[in-house]
């Protein structure tokens, strides 16, 4: 049915119940499905020539408008905070007001730094960052076939819209709730808007209000792609959901992390960089047969 699932990193714990999911999202047909997806380490890469790709938040704090002082600060916050983010033995209640204070201490620093709206594309285009291997071919089969992408990112939105629209993929059917940068009347950075977005709060919460509520609702079949245990709540907010497939990418401390990812994604891709097994469960549901 799709080839792509016989790959050495695909795992599956329940795979009767993940073919009858598939058959379920084509039986459906396209004009009740819509793509959920993470962005940063799910759209975008991990890894970039052997070494860490960055995060849309990772652009902006390595770049050249971030003073050393607070390029020091804002690595100590990445060194403390991320382990705590990716534990395993830590509970999501534990893990939120962490979070929280994560993201508020590293949205206050870079609120403080005098970023022009206008440098971000340059920022962007000097960061190295990857969209996964595959990304074209899933932008494109989506808009083909006008399949919403929802992107729900607790990254910084301004920075993945940019990415995007380098990639030349920024389609119509593309929908990002994400926390955005707020400019005074000179283009410069004063603060970020809320809601605050972070890695556990990505649920109905921070989408009450948005226009991504009315507009999908009916789409009652979800791919859902995800690289973190917080990005399983990403579709809560769609009334009825009939299916569900939840991929999920393993890209760090994967052996630790094993269980608690077979447990919760119906597929998880261990240091996959590509999007080929979305790819093939897409051009299965999408093509006509
Ligand atoms: N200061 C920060 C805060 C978070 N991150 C990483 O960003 C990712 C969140 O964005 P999603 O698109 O994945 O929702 C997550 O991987 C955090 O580790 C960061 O790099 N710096
Ligand atoms: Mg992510």
């Amino acid at each position: 049915m799709v080839p792509e699932l016989e790959s050495a990193t695909v795992r599956i714990l329940h795979p009767e119940r993940v073919t009858g999911i598939i058959r379920s999202l084509k039986e459906q047909g396209t004009s009740k499905l819509q793509v959920i997806s993470d962005f940063d380490m799910t759209l975008s890469r991990f890894g970039c020539n052997g070494r860490r790709c960055p995060t849309s938040h990772n652009i902006l704090n390595d770049s050249r408008v971030i003073s050393e002082d607070s390029k020091r600060k804002l690595k100590d916050l990445l060194h403390y905070y991320y382990p705590i983010e990716i534990d395993p033995n830590r509970t999501l209640e534990e893990k939120r007001p962490l979070m929280v204070e994560w993201w508020s201490r590293v949205h206050e620093l870079l609120s403080q730094q005098s970023i022009r709206k206008g440098d971000i594309a340059q920022i962007v285009s000097e960061s190295g960052v990857m969209l996964r291997d595959g990304f074209k071919e899933l932008f494109d089969q989506l808009h083909k076939y006008n399949v919403p992408l929802f992107i729900f990112s607790a990254g910084v939105g301004d920075v993945l819209e940019e990415i995007i629209r380098q990639a030349n993929v920024f389609y119509s059917n593309i929908n990002v709730v994400s926390n955005y940068m707020d400019f005074d009347e000179n283009g410069v950075l004063t603060r970020f808007k809320g809601p605050l977005i972070h890695t556990y709060n990505k649920n109905n919460s921070v989408l009450q209000g948005t226009e991504y509520f009315q507009e999908l609702s009916t789409r009652t079949s979800i791919i859902l792609l995800g690289d973190s245990m917080g990005d399983l709540t990403m579709a809560d907010g769609v009334p009825s959901v009939e299916n569900i497939l939840k991929i999920g990418f393993l890209n760090d401390k994967v052996e630790e992390r094993r269980g608690k990812y077979l447990g919760a994604y119906d597929i998880v891709l261990e240091r996959d960089e590509t999007l080929d097994v979305a790819n093939g469960i897409l051009r299965y549901i999408l093509t006509e047969t």
